[in-house]
């Protein structure tokens, strides 16, 4: 596993976060639930908690931006496939948030681009994870068709821990 150079990651075991937009390529309350799956995968070892906010600032802004349309954060999207969403280390501001191309097919199943996968990656950067060369980490670079079951590799947990320590009722 990997941190960022300096480690960051946040000094509260409660997390607020917020989708501030939604994709048109799923319902509403398919989007809730595949990222709040995506936050307990991260929650599951850790003494780490999430709340939902649905206005006002959150630790973690989950949002979904398109090509061109630069997501005032000044790194524009790239169209179908190629990236797929990207998501910053634990601090204020953008610290934490994660942005989810658009152009990309979000589904719930193995075609098309999973979302809770790859919001389960992203928010491994929320946390203060970086990448691992381990491919068949969730930090592995590369999305990769997944088994819905098995999502955390013991590199990953290892990581994590190494930042927040094990769940308390593990
Ligand atoms: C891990 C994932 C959830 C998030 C990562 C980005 C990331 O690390 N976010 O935190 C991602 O999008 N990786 C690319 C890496 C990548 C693969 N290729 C690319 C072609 C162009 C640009 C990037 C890529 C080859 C073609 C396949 C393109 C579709 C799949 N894309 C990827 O796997
Ligand atoms: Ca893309
Ligand atoms: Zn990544």
């Amino acid at each position: 596993f990997s941190t960022f150079a300096g480690e960051p990651k946040w000094t509260k075991q409660v997390l607020t976060y917020r989708i501030v937009n939604y994709t048109p390529d799923l319902r509403p309350a398919e989007v809730n639930a595949a990222i709040k799956k995506a936050l307990s995968v991260w929650s599951s070892v850790t003494p780490l908690r999430f709340i939902k906010k649905d206005r006002g600032d959150a630790d973690i802004k989950i949002s979904f931006a398109a090509r061109g349309k630069s997501h005032n954060d000044f790194i524009p999207f790239d169209g179908p496939g190629g990236s797929l969403a990207h998501a910053y280390a634990p601090g204020k501001d953008f610290g934490g948030d994660a942005h989810f191309d658009e152009d990309e097919t979000w589904t719930q199943s193995t075609k098309g681009t999973n979302l809770f996968y790859v919001a389960a990656h992203e928010f491994g950067h929320s946390l203060g994870l970086a990448h691992s060369k381990h491919p068949d980490a969730l930090m592995y670079p590369v999305y990769r068709k997944f088994d819905p079951s098995v999502l955390l590799h013991q590199d990953d947990i290892t990581g994590i821990q190494y930042l927040y320590g094990p769940s308390p009722n593990s």
